[in-house]
Protein backbone atom coordinates (compact mmCIF):
# COMPACT_ATOMS: atom_id res chain seq x y z
CA UNK A 1 0.00 0.00 0.00
CA UNK A 2 1.21 3.28 -1.14
CA UNK A 3 0.29 5.56 2.00
CA UNK A 4 0.32 3.07 4.53
CA UNK A 5 -1.08 4.91 8.32
CA UNK A 6 -0.93 8.15 6.50
CA UNK A 7 -3.14 10.87 7.07
CA UNK A 8 -4.37 12.49 4.25
CA UNK A 9 -6.74 15.80 3.87
CA UNK A 10 -8.34 15.89 0.73
CA UNK A 11 -10.20 19.39 -0.35
CA UNK A 12 -13.31 19.38 -2.09
CA UNK A 13 -13.83 15.41 -1.48
CA UNK A 14 -17.88 14.72 -2.08
CA UNK A 15 -17.88 14.33 -5.07
CA UNK A 16 -15.80 13.68 -8.45
CA UNK A 17 -11.89 13.62 -8.32
CA UNK A 18 -12.07 15.01 -5.02
CA UNK A 19 -14.00 12.05 -3.70
CA UNK A 20 -12.15 9.44 -5.46
CA UNK A 21 -8.77 10.71 -4.60
CA UNK A 22 -10.11 10.53 -0.88
CA UNK A 23 -11.35 6.91 -1.05
CA UNK A 24 -7.91 5.90 -3.10
CA UNK A 25 -6.42 7.58 -0.26
CA UNK A 26 -7.95 4.95 1.86
CA UNK A 27 -7.56 1.91 -0.50
CA UNK A 28 -3.84 2.79 -0.24
CA UNK A 29 -4.08 2.69 3.74
CA UNK A 30 -4.64 6.20 5.01
CA UNK A 31 -7.03 7.43 7.61
CA UNK A 32 -8.51 10.54 5.39
CA UNK A 33 -10.11 14.01 6.42
CA UNK A 34 -12.96 14.92 4.31
CA UNK A 35 -13.60 18.63 3.14
CA UNK A 36 -16.91 19.10 1.40
CA UNK A 37 -19.19 22.44 1.19
CA UNK A 38 -23.08 22.04 2.29
CA UNK A 39 -23.18 18.58 0.63
CA UNK A 40 -23.97 16.23 3.18
CA UNK A 41 -25.43 13.09 2.01
CA UNK A 42 -22.43 13.03 -0.38
CA UNK A 43 -20.34 13.37 2.20
CA UNK A 44 -21.59 11.00 4.67
CA UNK A 45 -21.63 8.69 1.17
CA UNK A 46 -17.94 8.99 0.81
CA UNK A 47 -17.25 8.61 4.78
CA UNK A 48 -19.04 5.18 4.39
CA UNK A 49 -17.15 4.00 1.78
CA UNK A 50 -13.67 5.47 3.81
CA UNK A 51 -14.80 3.14 6.48
CA UNK A 52 -15.95 -0.03 4.66
CA UNK A 53 -12.08 0.34 3.29
CA UNK A 54 -11.04 -0.46 7.42
CA UNK A 55 -9.84 3.29 7.50
CA UNK A 56 -10.83 6.41 9.38
CA UNK A 57 -12.31 9.49 8.08
CA UNK A 58 -13.73 12.90 9.50
CA UNK A 59 -15.71 15.43 7.82
CA UNK A 60 -15.07 19.29 7.48
CA UNK A 61 -17.58 21.62 5.77
CA UNK A 62 -16.06 24.79 4.74
CA UNK A 63 -15.91 26.93 2.28
CA UNK A 64 -12.13 26.44 0.65
CA UNK A 65 -12.62 30.37 -0.16
CA UNK A 66 -12.24 31.56 3.15
CA UNK A 67 -8.95 32.07 5.17
CA UNK A 68 -10.36 30.49 8.15
CA UNK A 69 -11.29 27.64 6.34
CA UNK A 70 -8.15 26.25 6.06
CA UNK A 71 -6.77 26.68 9.48
CA UNK A 72 -10.12 25.11 10.66
CA UNK A 73 -9.62 21.93 8.38
CA UNK A 74 -6.14 21.50 9.32
CA UNK A 75 -6.85 21.79 13.28
CA UNK A 76 -10.31 19.19 12.73
CA UNK A 77 -7.66 16.81 10.93
CA UNK A 78 -4.90 16.99 13.46
CA UNK A 79 -7.28 16.46 16.15
CA UNK A 80 -8.91 14.02 14.73
CA UNK A 81 -6.00 12.10 13.65
CA UNK A 82 -2.96 14.14 15.33
CA UNK A 83 -1.24 15.17 11.87
CA UNK A 84 -1.15 16.00 8.55
CA UNK A 85 0.96 13.93 6.18
CA UNK A 86 -0.74 14.62 2.63
CA UNK A 87 -2.66 17.79 1.37
CA UNK A 88 -4.64 17.18 -1.39
CA UNK A 89 -5.89 21.07 -2.48
CA UNK A 90 -8.59 19.76 -4.93
CA UNK A 91 -11.72 22.21 -4.37
CA UNK A 92 -12.94 23.68 -7.67
CA UNK A 93 -15.58 25.28 -10.10
CA UNK A 94 -16.35 26.33 -13.43
CA UNK A 95 -18.94 28.12 -14.18
CA UNK A 96 -19.21 28.21 -17.90
CA UNK A 97 -19.57 31.42 -19.32
CA UNK A 98 -18.29 33.80 -22.32
CA UNK A 99 -15.54 36.56 -22.10
CA UNK A 100 -17.26 39.86 -23.14
CA UNK A 101 -19.75 39.85 -20.49
CA UNK A 102 -18.57 37.74 -17.88
CA UNK A 103 -20.40 39.13 -14.57
CA UNK A 104 -17.72 40.20 -11.90
CA UNK A 105 -19.07 38.24 -9.21
CA UNK A 106 -18.73 34.58 -11.37
CA UNK A 107 -14.92 36.04 -12.09
CA UNK A 108 -14.42 37.33 -8.50
CA UNK A 109 -15.87 33.72 -6.99
CA UNK A 110 -14.02 31.16 -9.65
CA UNK A 111 -10.93 33.09 -8.83
CA UNK A 112 -11.74 33.26 -4.49
CA UNK A 113 -12.36 29.38 -4.84
CA UNK A 114 -10.36 28.13 -7.20
CA UNK A 115 -6.65 29.81 -6.55
CA UNK A 116 -7.14 31.81 -3.10
CA UNK A 117 -8.89 28.93 -1.55
CA UNK A 118 -5.72 26.56 -2.78
CA UNK A 119 -3.28 29.10 -1.65
CA UNK A 120 -4.87 29.31 1.83
CA UNK A 121 -5.40 25.59 2.12
CA UNK A 122 -1.87 24.82 1.05
CA UNK A 123 -0.47 27.68 3.76
CA UNK A 124 -1.82 26.07 6.79
CA UNK A 125 -1.33 22.51 5.61
CA UNK A 126 2.40 23.03 5.35
CA UNK A 127 2.57 25.14 8.05
CA UNK A 128 0.89 22.24 10.29
CA UNK A 129 3.78 19.67 8.35
CA UNK A 130 6.55 22.07 9.57
CA UNK A 131 5.51 21.97 13.37
CA UNK A 132 5.38 17.99 12.88
CA UNK A 133 8.87 18.67 11.19
CA UNK A 134 8.62 15.33 9.14
CA UNK A 135 8.06 16.60 5.57
CA UNK A 136 4.95 15.46 3.34
CA UNK A 137 3.79 16.22 0.57
CA UNK A 138 0.95 18.42 -1.11
CA UNK A 139 -0.65 17.37 -4.51
CA UNK A 140 -2.73 20.47 -6.07
CA UNK A 141 -5.63 19.49 -8.72
CA UNK A 142 -4.53 22.35 -12.08
CA UNK A 143 -5.27 21.43 -14.98
CA UNK A 144 -4.99 20.55 -18.90
CA UNK A 145 -6.50 24.03 -18.92
CA UNK A 146 -3.05 25.72 -17.39
CA UNK A 147 -1.77 24.85 -20.96
CA UNK A 148 -4.31 25.96 -23.32
CA UNK A 149 -7.35 28.16 -23.50
CA UNK A 150 -10.93 27.58 -23.50
CA UNK A 151 -13.70 30.38 -24.90
CA UNK A 152 -16.35 30.04 -21.87
CA UNK A 153 -13.48 29.24 -19.50
CA UNK A 154 -11.53 32.77 -19.25
CA UNK A 155 -12.46 32.92 -15.69
CA UNK A 156 -11.11 29.57 -15.05
CA UNK A 157 -8.25 28.79 -16.97
CA UNK A 158 -5.89 31.61 -15.17
CA UNK A 159 -6.78 29.99 -11.68
CA UNK A 160 -5.48 26.30 -12.84
CA UNK A 161 -2.58 27.95 -14.42
CA UNK A 162 -2.05 29.93 -11.06
CA UNK A 163 -2.59 26.62 -8.80
CA UNK A 164 0.30 24.77 -11.16
CA UNK A 165 2.77 27.89 -10.62
CA UNK A 166 1.81 27.88 -6.78
CA UNK A 167 2.94 24.12 -6.84
CA UNK A 168 6.30 25.34 -8.03
CA UNK A 169 6.59 28.30 -5.91
CA UNK A 170 5.72 25.77 -2.79
CA UNK A 171 8.26 23.59 -3.86
CA UNK A 172 10.98 25.94 -3.22
CA UNK A 173 9.74 27.62 -0.44
CA UNK A 174 9.29 24.09 1.18
CA UNK A 175 12.05 21.96 0.20
CA UNK A 176 14.08 23.13 3.16
CA UNK A 177 11.64 21.40 5.24
CA UNK A 178 10.96 18.08 3.40
CA UNK A 179 7.60 19.19 1.76
CA UNK A 180 7.59 18.12 -1.79
CA UNK A 181 4.44 19.82 -3.75
CA UNK A 182 3.38 18.22 -7.28
CA UNK A 183 0.38 19.50 -9.42
CA UNK A 184 -1.89 17.04 -11.97
CA UNK A 185 -3.05 18.09 -14.54
CA UNK A 186 -6.15 16.50 -15.89
CA UNK A 187 -7.84 16.50 -19.72
CA UNK A 188 -11.54 16.38 -19.68
CA UNK A 189 -12.59 13.96 -16.85
CA UNK A 190 -16.38 13.22 -16.77
CA UNK A 191 -17.51 15.00 -13.51
CA UNK A 192 -20.46 16.95 -12.48
CA UNK A 193 -18.41 19.88 -13.23
CA UNK A 194 -18.78 19.52 -16.77
CA UNK A 195 -21.92 17.54 -17.14
CA UNK A 196 -24.23 20.08 -18.56
CA UNK A 197 -21.31 21.16 -21.05
CA UNK A 198 -20.88 17.53 -22.00
CA UNK A 199 -24.72 16.58 -22.44
CA UNK A 200 -24.41 18.09 -25.97
CA UNK A 201 -23.91 14.78 -28.01
CA UNK A 202 -21.77 16.65 -30.44
CA UNK A 203 -19.73 18.53 -28.03
CA UNK A 204 -19.06 15.02 -25.86
CA UNK A 205 -18.41 13.22 -29.58
CA UNK A 206 -16.04 15.95 -30.33
CA UNK A 207 -13.76 15.98 -27.11
CA UNK A 208 -13.87 11.83 -27.24
CA UNK A 209 -12.85 12.07 -30.40
CA UNK A 210 -9.81 14.15 -29.96
CA UNK A 211 -8.51 11.80 -27.07
CA UNK A 212 -6.52 9.20 -28.81
CA UNK A 213 -6.89 6.42 -25.59
CA UNK A 214 -10.94 7.38 -27.06
CA UNK A 215 -12.66 7.92 -23.78
CA UNK A 216 -12.93 10.76 -21.21
CA UNK A 217 -11.39 10.61 -18.29
CA UNK A 218 -12.85 9.56 -15.05
CA UNK A 219 -12.02 10.32 -11.74
CA UNK A 220 -10.30 7.26 -10.85
CA UNK A 221 -7.48 7.81 -13.34
CA UNK A 222 -6.38 11.27 -11.11
CA UNK A 223 -6.77 9.30 -8.09
CA UNK A 224 -4.30 7.03 -8.78
CA UNK A 225 -1.64 9.66 -10.12
CA UNK A 226 -2.37 11.90 -6.77
CA UNK A 227 -1.83 8.54 -4.93
CA UNK A 228 1.44 8.18 -6.52
CA UNK A 229 2.61 11.49 -5.99
CA UNK A 230 1.47 11.86 -2.14
CA UNK A 231 3.42 8.82 -1.95
CA UNK A 232 7.22 7.54 -1.46
CA UNK A 233 7.78 6.41 -4.66
CA UNK A 234 7.54 9.84 -6.12
CA UNK A 235 10.06 10.78 -3.81
CA UNK A 236 12.26 12.75 -5.78
CA UNK A 237 9.83 14.74 -7.38
CA UNK A 238 8.60 18.49 -6.54
CA UNK A 239 7.85 21.36 -8.55
CA UNK A 240 6.58 19.07 -11.17
CA UNK A 241 3.46 18.81 -13.32
CA UNK A 242 1.91 15.84 -14.14
CA UNK A 243 -0.61 15.63 -17.40
CA UNK A 244 -3.01 13.14 -17.07
CA UNK A 245 -5.01 13.58 -20.35
CA UNK A 246 -5.17 10.30 -22.24
CA UNK A 247 -3.46 12.19 -24.94
CA UNK A 248 -5.25 14.71 -26.04
CA UNK A 249 -2.56 17.35 -25.54
CA UNK A 250 -0.83 15.93 -27.65
CA UNK A 251 -3.28 15.36 -30.35
CA UNK A 252 -2.75 19.11 -31.92
CA UNK A 253 -2.90 17.59 -35.59
N1 LIG B 1 -13.56 17.34 -14.53
C1 LIG B 1 -12.59 17.82 -15.31
O1 LIG B 1 -12.59 17.66 -16.54
C2 LIG B 1 -11.45 18.54 -14.70
C3 LIG B 1 -11.43 18.99 -13.40
N2 LIG B 1 -10.34 19.66 -12.93
C4 LIG B 1 -10.31 20.14 -11.54
O2 LIG B 1 -10.57 19.08 -10.66
C5 LIG B 1 -11.11 19.60 -9.45
C6 LIG B 1 -12.32 18.78 -9.06
O3 LIG B 1 -13.32 18.94 -10.05
P1 LIG B 1 -14.35 17.79 -10.44
O4 LIG B 1 -14.21 16.63 -9.56
O5 LIG B 1 -14.26 17.61 -11.89
O6 LIG B 1 -15.72 18.56 -10.17
P2 LIG B 1 -16.96 18.23 -9.20
O7 LIG B 1 -17.94 19.33 -9.44
O8 LIG B 1 -17.40 16.83 -9.39
O9 LIG B 1 -16.35 18.36 -7.76
C7 LIG B 1 -15.96 19.59 -7.21
C8 LIG B 1 -15.88 19.45 -5.71
O10 LIG B 1 -15.48 20.70 -5.16
C9 LIG B 1 -16.39 21.05 -4.12
N3 LIG B 1 -16.47 22.50 -3.98
C10 LIG B 1 -16.95 23.41 -4.87
N4 LIG B 1 -16.89 24.64 -4.35
C11 LIG B 1 -16.35 24.50 -3.11
C12 LIG B 1 -16.04 25.42 -2.08
N5 LIG B 1 -16.27 26.71 -2.21
N6 LIG B 1 -15.50 24.92 -0.93
C13 LIG B 1 -15.28 23.61 -0.77
N7 LIG B 1 -15.57 22.70 -1.71
C14 LIG B 1 -16.09 23.15 -2.87
C15 LIG B 1 -17.71 20.44 -4.56
O11 LIG B 1 -18.61 20.32 -3.46
C16 LIG B 1 -17.24 19.11 -5.10
O12 LIG B 1 -17.07 18.17 -4.08
C17 LIG B 1 -11.40 21.08 -9.71
O13 LIG B 1 -10.37 21.85 -9.14
C18 LIG B 1 -11.35 21.19 -11.23
O14 LIG B 1 -10.95 22.46 -11.65
C19 LIG B 1 -9.23 19.85 -13.66
C20 LIG B 1 -9.20 19.42 -14.95
C21 LIG B 1 -10.28 18.74 -15.57
C1 LIG C 1 -14.75 21.83 -16.57
C2 LIG C 1 -14.12 21.47 -17.86
O1 LIG C 1 -14.84 20.51 -18.54
C3 LIG C 1 -12.79 20.88 -17.67
O2 LIG C 1 -12.08 21.59 -16.69
C4 LIG C 1 -10.82 21.56 -17.02
O3 LIG C 1 -9.97 22.01 -16.32
C5 LIG C 1 -10.60 20.90 -18.32
O4 LIG C 1 -9.74 21.63 -19.10
C6 LIG C 1 -11.94 20.83 -18.90
O5 LIG C 1 -12.16 21.95 -19.71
Amino acid sequence: MLLENKVVLVTGASRGIGRATAVEAARQGADVAVNTFRDEAAAAEVVAEIEALGRRAVVFDADVALPESATGFVQAATQAFGRVDVFVSNAGVCPFHAFLDMPVETLRRTMEINLHGAYFMVQAAANQMVKQGEGGAIVAISSISALVGGEMQTHYTPTKAGVHSLMQSCAVALGRHGIRCNSVLPGTIATDINKDDLADPKKREYMEGRIPLGRLGRPEDIASVVAFLASDMAGYMSGAALLVDGGAFANFQ
